[in-house]
Formats: structure tokens, C-alpha cells, sequence
């Protein structure tokens, strides 16, 4: 019988998980000092006794604290909480031998704890004087109420359960009243899909599932159903797994003026339900007073009998406490049994309906529903301790979110962790089922995802929430990060790779928390409240280093594991999914319930930091991956990260040169890092402008090493076909096709550089194409000079601070003289020059002034003596033309930012608030000093258009396409000019 064996097997599942976390305990107790338990949070040592006094059901608290007089003031940072249960020890230690007692922990704070003592051992009492270690204990209470279930459901005969057990167990089929009573809605507002299933769950005779995706208004269904209930006269019983969900029903009926009973320790319930406890309702009633008198005695009682030494007198007032807890406990049970029976909806958790509670005064056939919320988070032994209370039952939750915590893997595997509304969808299918489908969460972008992949494609996004986004919260700016609901950081390539730490339950990864951080700065500037903020993590390590490096700085903003933030949303989330490894791997992950629940909890905005590389690996992040590259916004960890550039990608490309050229030092530069322009931009893509966005998406997934290695056979492959167009003397030129990119064509200029051709580019955009041609007639290779060889070694100490740059971006010039160093300073001093004129005209066409610019002044013009450069600048009078060259040579080497060396050749990005290079460390506005500008800028252009490009960073770079072309023209013509003009020169000399 199916019963039977379900009974057996659970047993023993349950048996071998009570196992797994009683050795955890153990493991701790063995092989942890008391100081490291502490660390851990689970021990709490030499604490003195506050206050004792008697609580509810005669109970008795200790309220501990630390040693005031030794100046501790607070707790250490623990993980007690209301409800643990905890052991008390005399200070020698935490061992079976020292335990004085049992308790569980009503209340918390950050200055003492309070513990109660259901029966107190005779004699066992407190000195206030004394110290005592409290250490948390696996709680056994949870098992024994579900083993006691499971064993009264195996002998279940005749009761009000039988015919729903024999549906629950497939004996029997679910049945419906054939014909519904008109009814009213209580609430008017619930849409299609939720009225079906209230009409539906009140048709059904044993059994209805409620399935409600997140953000459905699962909750708002099940209150409406429960009222109807009431109406029809049925008593109710409410249960869930958490005590928040518990709550979350009560306030909700409460407000719906249902007659509710809250049950449950009053230290375990929010402080806005307690009205509802049934201590608070015990208070009001006429017993109240009475009871109070009883305690009042017991409480004289014993403080007389500590005064007393003597053991007669100690045994009379213990006589006096006995009889006068009887007393209280008569009161009390008439007073709730009356309580209980006139509510009527009681709600508790799943364990707390047990009947060792307050339930067991009611009779056996008093409740006529019961309905279980988060039903796919809880064990199915857990409702089973409801189940058998009534003749139908209501299942509500989501079982594409995460199932129970449970310790032991096997037992998990075993199936303890398969809810009892899964199961029952595994036998009936969607005939015991309504789901409902419209959602008032999230932003559709961010629900699409979900809708796809975990419930069929049938969730729709109420017209409320569709479309809203953080920017629409009052005082939040609209810049990029508030506009867009999807934004994927991704750190492929970037080397944040995790920490290499064995436990798979504790995972960090330091360089996705300085993202995550990044990233919620630019939201809180941006006006996005930290309470408005959630920062989740798969893994507790993860958690840790989050709150280490933000809880300071936001004290209101909630960090937290996926587990511990189910069922809950924020306007924002931001996740960080930590794996980054060579072997892909992503173990905890693995479970799509889990990313289900991270995502869905966000109502505006998901920023996803994760290594996409890793990731992907796994089909159902890839799913994210991909909807996220789609739909949303796609950055690279690159953007974010202050000096990841040196450390990274500082690369050496000996191995490919040639001895025989004349390569300057700029030269050199440009041989660090070619191949990973596309890399080193800003991956930013929206909806409009997705391919390009996608593409240098899946670019970014090489690895350095990869990029290297292409480039090097890149490299070799180019080589080849100039030196075979060098063989054959027919061929005049070598022109290559305009399908070579920037990249493409820097390796030619390279070459021909180091062979001592001639090359030269023309046309614009994707039509234009580099030629490569034999030099004229006996032109002279360009020796390097013993100056130049000498400073080659620190080239850079030699360039000023600040570099202006025109706006000639990531493209390499098309042809590029040999220039010594001399020739650049005299050129730089022109710059600054030509650079004053342009700032001019800049100012005149854009509101942004370069930051640093125009600062040095120009010592006067000086004619250069030798080099290359002073061949072009003889040739070429205008010598505009020289400081042009030069600004592009240098603006596409080193970052603009004071000090900062690195290159920019193929990493580099152009601020498009002062028009310079900057290296990937420092090309953010903020970074080098622009941040107002930026600001100014995102408002001015939001309030000028009435949009926001989702990716506007791309349509930030192409801003100013007018100078970056006109600057590019102007270098061609001159460069052609030059060449020309050479010629003539060379005849001239030659004859
Ligand atoms: N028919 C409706 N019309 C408008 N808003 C609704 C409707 N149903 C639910 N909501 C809103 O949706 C939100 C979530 O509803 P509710 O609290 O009932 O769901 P929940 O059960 O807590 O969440 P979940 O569905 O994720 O479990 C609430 O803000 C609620 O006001
Ligand atoms: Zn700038
Ligand atoms: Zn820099």
C-alpha cells in the first residue's frame, strides 16, 4: 500500500537526516574550540544572568548578558535566533557532562539574549552570581512532531482525514461538487486566473492545488479563499513552513476582519501579529487577571526559596510552586480551549499545529479545512501534522522554487526533499491544479526569462508593472543603470576567478563583491534607496564578504543568500553568482530553482555579476546568459576594475619582431596588446543594438592566452602574404581587402614597418583597406639612435602627465613615421597648441570642457633634428600636421590619467567629456574627474529627448562621428601629401 510505504521510507529518510545534523553538531563540539564556535556563532560563553522571571504556561526566562562589569556591552555577532533551542552549561565547557538544562530562545537582542526553560529539572535554578556557556542545539522538537505524524497517519482509521488521505495516496480520485453555490468576491480586484482558482478551490471536495508563479498574488488568492470559506461556515486551519509566511496570512486576514488566531511562541511572532497571539487574546480575557495573580505567587515563591538555605524550607515553597503552576495550567487550558473554538481561522506554522500544542484542547473533528501556504517549501512529513486535522485541503506555492533545506545529500536524493504538492501534481497532472498567471512583480523583461524557462511561457506582466523601472521611483536620477531592468556584468576574461576553497557550500569570489559594489554605487547615487536594494548570493562565503565590504555603508540594505530571501522582492537585485573557473564548473548552482528565485525577486532592476565563461556551462544559466544578452544590457567586468590592465594583460610580443626594423618605443607599445580592441570596448548592447552588443559579448569569452595565440597566427599568416608579394617583382602593390578590421590592419603597418615597405590606408569606415607598396627607388631604412635604444627602457618618464588626445579612437593611424623622443616633446609642445584651438571649438559644441588639458604651457616652437619626423615635418610645412600624427600616435598608446601608464593601444577608451584615451582602469568619468559632466550630460540629454538609450554607451562613443571622421580625413589627405611630397624629395636628392 502506497501509504504504508510512503510512511516507512520517510521514517527512515527522516531518521537519516536527523542523523546528518546531529554529526554536524557533533563535528562542531569535537573538533571546534569553544572560542571558534563562538566565531562561528552557534556558542555564546560566560554570560551572567540578567533577570529570571515566569512567562507564559509557567515557563521559565533567564534574560543573559554579557559581563557588563568587564565592559562588554554587547553580544558577539551570532546566529541565535527566536525559537532556537538552545543548551546551557556551566562555564567549565559545552559538554554533555556541564549541560545544567535545555531552553529555547524567545528573544534577542544585541545586548542579551532570553532563554525559556519549559520544566525546569528540580532543584535547577540559576545563580545570579555565576557564568554559563550557551551553545545551539540541533532541534529534535521538529523530528519527534514528524514522526509522530507519519505514525498517526499510518494507524489513521476513522476520522475526518480518511477521504482525503485516500486521495493524497492515490486510492482515490479527487472529486468536485458538481455544481459551485453563487458567490461574491471579496475582493473585486482579482484578475482571471486567480478567480478560477478560488471558484475552483471551492468546488473541490479533498483537494486543490494552487499554483502561484512569483509575484502572482499567491497570497492575495489564498485569503480570498479562506474568507469564502468562513463565509460557508467551515473552520479553517492556516498553516505554512516559516513563521514570516505565517504572519504574512494573518495580517493579511486580519485586515479582512476575519476572526484569526495566531498560534506560536509570542517571541517567534512579528511584533504587528502578537495582537493576534494567543497570549495576547489570553490577556484580554476574564481569566487574564487571575492568571496574572498565580504568576505574581510563583515568581514570590522563588525568590523565597533561593533565600532560604535550609532544606525543609526549600522543600515547602517547591510544594507552593508545584501547586500553584497546576493552578495556572487549569486556567489557562479553559481560557484557550474557549479562545480557540471561536476563532475562526488559527494559523500556525506546519509544526506548530502539532497536538502537544494548544490544538490538542480542540476535538478531533473541530476543523474543517486546512490550507498550507509555501506548501512546496515544506516536508511532506510537516504537513502531514495539519493534514490529518481535516477533510479537505488547499495547497498553494510554487514548486519551481527552492524545496526544504535539507542537511543530508542522500536523504535528499531519496526524495525527502519532494513536496507533497509536487508529488500530488506528479499523480493528477493539472487536474487538481489552477496556476495563476498574471504577475504584479516584475519588470516583463525580467519575468520573460522566468515565464520561459520554469512555467511554460503562460506568466503576463500586469500593465502596472510591465514596464516600470528604478527611474520611475521618485528620486531616482535616470541614467543608464536605473533605465535598463536587465544589466549582465560579465568578469569572462577579466581573471576574477573564484577563491579555491574545497566546501562546496561555501564559495567566495573577492572580485565580483568590488563589482557588486561598484554597481550599487552607481545606484544609490543615482537616488535608489539601499532599502530599495537586495545583494544576493548563492553561497554563504559569498554573503560574508558582501556584508563585510557594504553593510557599513548601507546598514538598511539587505545581503543575503538565495535561500534566506525567498518569498521576498525588492526593487533591485543584485546577484552575484561567484564561480569562476577553468573547469566551468558550478556545482550549487546546478539548481535552476535556485536562479529561479534569485532573479524573480527583483521588481525593476537584476544586475547579474557572474562569469559568463563559467556559467554557461550549465543550459539553464546559459538560458539567463543569453535572455540577458538579448533583451538587456551587457557589460564587461572590465569597465569596473581600477588596475586589472597591468596586472592582466601586460603582454610581450618579443618572440614576433624582427630585429631589422627601426621600431620606436611606440612601436613597442603597440606590440603589448594588439587583438583585443574589441575585448578592451565597451560591450554595452540594448535591445535596438543588440548584434554588435552580442558580438563583442562572445568575444570577451577568449581567454588572454587564446587572444595571444590568434594574434600570433594572425600575425604570421599576414606576414606571409607580404613577404610573397615581396618575391614576386611583377606585383606593384599589395592591397588588402577592406574586410580587414583596425586590428587587421595594424599588424600590416607593423610589418611593413618592420620590412621596410611603404603601406598606406585609404577609404572610411568598413570600406576602408590598407595597401602595402615596395619604397621608392633607395629609400633609407631608419636606423634607431643611440638615444632612442637608451630610452627605450622608460620611455614613459619622459611624457608628460597629461596627454591630450584628439577624438581618433581604438582605429591605428594608417601609417606612422619613426619618431624619437625629442621630436614628440617638441611635437606635444604643438599640441597643446592646436589643442587650446580645438578646446575652443569644442566648448562651443558641447557643454564639456576637458578636465586636465591646456594646463602646461608651450615654451615655444623648436624645429625638430633628426628622425623620421624630421623628414615629414620638412616635407609637410603645415605643422599642424605633425602635432595630428603625434596626438594619434600618443593618444592611442597610454592612458590620459596622471601617472597611469598602462596602454591603451587595444584596451583603451575614449571619454567622450574630455575626448582622451584612458585605460580600462580609469576610462570611467568618475574615475579621471568627468563624473559631473557624465551627470550632467545623461540629465541634459534625458530631458532634451525624453529617452534613454538602454545601451547608451555605444551611442556615447559614436557622439561626436563628425570630428573622429574629419580628424581621420585630415590624417589620410596629409599622409598621402607626405608621401608625395617625399617622393619628390628622394628624386630630388637621388639626381
Ligand atoms: N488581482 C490583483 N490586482 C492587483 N494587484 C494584485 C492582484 N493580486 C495580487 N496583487 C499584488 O501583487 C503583489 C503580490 O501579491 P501577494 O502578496 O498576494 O503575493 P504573494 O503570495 O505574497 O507573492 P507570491 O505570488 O510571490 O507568492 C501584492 O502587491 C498584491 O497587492
Ligand atoms: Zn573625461
Ligand atoms: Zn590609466
Amino acid at each position: 500500500m502506497a501509504l504504508e510505504k510512503f510512511v516507512s521510507k520517510t521514517l527512515e529518510l527522516l531518521q537519516e537526516e536527523r542523523e546528518a545534523e546531529i554529526e554536524e553538531t557533533k563535528i562542531w563540539q569535537e573538533n571546534i574550540s569553544l572560542k571558534d564556535l563562538q566565531n562561528k556563532g552557534v556558542c555564546l560563553l560566560k554570560l551572567q544572568i540578567g533577570s529570571q522571571s515566569t512567562g507564559l504556561y509557567g515557563r521559565t526566562v533567564i534574560v543573559l548578558e554579557p559581563r557588563k562589569h568587564l565592559g562588554f556591552s554587547s553580544l558577539p555577532s551570532n546566529s541565535f535566533g527566536p525559537g532556537d533551542i538552545v543548551g546551557i552549561y556551566d562555564p567549565s565547557g559545552c559538554s554533555a557532562a556541564s549541560q545544567i538544562c535545555t531552553g529555547i530562545v524567545t528573544r534577542i537582542s544585541q545586548a542579551s539574549i532570553s532563554v525559556a526553560f519549559d520544566d525546569l529539572k528540580d532543584g535547577a535554578s540559576f545563580d545570579s552570581d555565576g557564568l554559563y556557556n550557551l551553545l545551539k542545539l540541533a532541534n529534535d522538537v521538529t523530528y519527534k512532531r514528524m514522526k509522530r505524524a507519519l505514525n498517526a497517519l499510518n494507524g489513521y482509521r476513522t476520522g475526518p482525514a480518511s477521504s482525503l488521505i485516500h486521495v493524497l495516496f492515490g486510492d482515490a480520485q479527487p472529486s468536485s461538487h458538481s455544481q459551485s453555490n453563487e458567490f461574491e468576491f471579496f475582493n473585486s480586484e482579482l484578475d482571471d486566473s486567480q478567480r478560477e482558482a478560488v471558484s475552483f478551490a471551492l468546488l473541490q471536495r479533498e483537494l486543490a492545488v494552487v499554483h502561484g508563479p512569483p509575484g502572482t498574488g499567491k497570497t492575495t488568492t489564498v485569503v480570498e479563499i479562506i474568507l469564502q470559506a468562513v463565509k460557508q461556515g467551515q473552520k479553517v486551519l492556516c498553516c505554512a513552513p516559516s513563521n514570516v509566511a505565517v504572519d504574512n496570512l494573518v495580517e493579511r486576514l486580519a485586515r479582512c476582519k476575519a476572526k484569526v488566531l495566531r498560534l506560536g511562541h509570542p517571541a517567534r511572532l512579528l511584533e504587528s501579529i502578537q495582537k493576534h497571539s494567543l497570549d495576547a487574546i489570553l490577556a484580554q480575557s476574564d481569566n487574564a487577571n487571575i492568571i496574572a495573580d498565580i504568576r505574581k505567587d510563583i515568581d514570590k515563591a522563588l525568590v523565597g526559596m533561593k533565600k532560604k538555605s535550609e532544606k525543609g524550607e526549600r522543600g515547602n515553597f517547591k510544594r507552593e510552586i508545584g501547586e500553584l503552576r497546576k493552578e495556572l495550567r487549569n486556567r489557562e487550558t479553559a481560557a484557550i480551549a474557549e479562545i480557540l473554538k471561536s476563532a475562526d481561522v488559527v494559523l500556525s506554522t506546519n509544526t506548530g499545529a502539532c497536538d502537544d500544542g494548544p490544538l490538542k484542547f480542540l476535538p478531533a473533528e473541530h476543523f474543517d479545512w486546512v490550507v498550507i501556504d509555501e506548501c512546496a517549501q515544506a516536508l511532506e512529513s510537516s504537513c502531514w501534522i495539519a493534514l490529518l486535522r481535516a477533510r479537505k485541503c488547499i495547497l498553494a506555492g510554487d514548486y519551481k522554487q527552492l524545496p526544504p533545506t535539507i542537511k543530508s545529500q542522500t536523504a535528499a536524493a531519496k526524495g525527502l526533499s519532494l513536496s507533497l504538492m509536487e508529488r500530488l501534481i506528479q499523480t493528477y497532472g493539472d487536474s487538481v491544479v489552477r496556476m495563476l498567471t498574471v504577475q504584479y512583480r516584475m519588470n516583463s523583461a525580467i519575468m520573460e526569462w522566468a515565464s520561459k524557462e520554469m512555467y511554460h511561457g503562460r506568466l503576463t506582466a500586469h500593465s502596472s508593472v510591465e514596464k516600470h523601472l528604478l527611474k520611475d521611483l521618485p528620486g531616482v536620477a535616470c541614467v543608464e543603470e536605473t533605465s535598463t531592468p536587465l544589466l549582465l556584468i560579465d568578469t569572462a576574461g577579466c581573471g576574477l576567478s573564484e577563491m579555491e576553497i574545497a566546501d562546496e557550500q561555501s564559495k567566495g569570489n573577492q572580485g565580483e563583491v568590488d563589482i557588486v559594489s561598484l554597481h550599487i554605487k552607481s545606484l544609490t547615487e543615482a537616488g535608489v534607496k539601499a532599502k530599495d536594494i537586495a545583494v544576493i548570493a548563492p553561497y554563504n562565503l559569498q554573503v560574508d564578504l558582501l556584508r563585510q565590504k557594504l553593510s557599513a555603508r548601507h546598514p538598511e540594505m539587505e545581503i543575503k543568500s538565495v535561500d534566506g530571501f525567498q518569498g521576498r522582492e525588492k526593487e533591485a537585485v543584485v546577484l552575484s553568482l561567484v564561480r569562476s573557473n577553468r573547469k566551468g564548473e558550478v556545482g550549487f548552482l546546478a539548481e535552476d530553482r535556485r536562479i529561479n528565485v534569485a532573479v524573480t525577486r527583483a521588481r525593476r532592476h537584476i544586475a547579474v555579476v557572474c562569469d559568463t565563461q563559467t556559467v554557461r556551462n550549465h543550459a539553464f544559466l546559459k538560458s539567463l546568459v543569453d535572455h540577458m544578452t538579448e533583451v538587456g544590457e551587457v557589460r564587461t567586468a572590465f569597465e569596473y576594475l581600477q588596475d586589472i590592465v597591468p596586472q592582466n594583460y601586460t603582454r610581450d610580443h618579443k618572440d614576433t619582431k624582427t630585429n631589422t626594423s627601426s621600431t620606436s618605443n611606440k612601436q613597442k607599445n603597440r606590440d603589448q596588446a594588439p587583438g583585443k580592441a574589441k575585448e578592451g570596448q565597451k560591450t554595452t548592447s540594448s535591445s535596438k543594438d543588440n548584434t554588435a552588443g552580442s558580438q563583442n559579448h562572445t568575444k570577451s569569452h577568449t581567454s588572454a592566452q587564446k587572444d595571444q595565440k590568434d594574434n600570433k597566427s594572425r600575425y604570421a599568416e599576414i606576414k606571409l602574404q607580404v613577404e610573397n608579394f615581396m618575391k614576386d617583382v611583377n606585383m606593384k602593390n599589395l592591397q588588402f581587402p577592406s574586410s580587414f578590421n583596425s586590428h587587421d590592419r595594424l599588424l600590416v603597418h607593423q610589418i611593413a614597418e618592420e620590412l621596410g615597405l611603404v603601406h598606406e590606408s585609404r577609404g572610411e569606415g568598413g570600406g576602408r583597406c590598407i595597401t602595402v607598396s615596395r619604397p621608392v627607388a633607395s629609400e633609407p631604412v631608419e636606423e634607431p639612435t643611440q638615444e632612442e635604444t637608451q630610452e627605450e627602457e622608460t620611455p614613459e618618464e619622459e611624457t608628460p602627465e597629461e596627454e591630450p588626445a584628439p577624438a581618433l579612437q581604438s582605429e591605428p593611424p594608417p601609417s606612422q613615421p619613426s619618431v624619437d623622443l625629442k621630436t614628440l616633446h617638441l611635437e606635444r609642445m604643438r599640441r597643446e597648441q592646436q589643442k587650446r584651438e580645438e578646446n575652443v571649438q569644442q566648448k562651443k559644441q558641447q557643454n564639456c570642457n576637458p578636465a586636465a588639458q591646456g594646463t602646461k604651457k608651450s615654451k615655444g616652437k623648436k624645429k625638430t633634428k633628426a628622425g623620421a619626423c624630421d623628414i615629414a615635418a620638412a616635407a609637410v610645412p603645415d605643422d599642424d600636421f605633425d602635432a595630428l600624427i603625434s596626438a594619434v600616435v600618443k593618444a592611442d598608446s597610454v592612458c590620459s590619467f596622471v601617472k597611469c601608464k598602462a596602454s591603451v593601444l587595444t584596451l583603451g577608451q575614449l571619454c567622450i567629456y574630455c575626448n582622451r584615451q584612458f585605460c580600462l582602469s580609469h576610462h570611467i568619468p568618475e574615475v579621471h574627474g568627468c563624473g559631473d559632466k557624465a551627470k550632467s550630460h545623461a540629465r541634459m540629454r534625458i530631458s532634451k529627448e525624453g529617452v534613454l538609450y538602454a545601451g547608451s554607451g555605444k551611442k556615447d562613443k559614436s557622439l561626436d562621428p563628425n570630428k573622429k571622421v574629419y580628424l581621420q580625413r585630415k590624417l589620410d589627405s596629409k599622409l598621402k601629401d607626405m608621401a608625395s611630397q617625399r617622393k619628390s624629395k628622394n628624386k630630388e636628392k637621388d639626381t
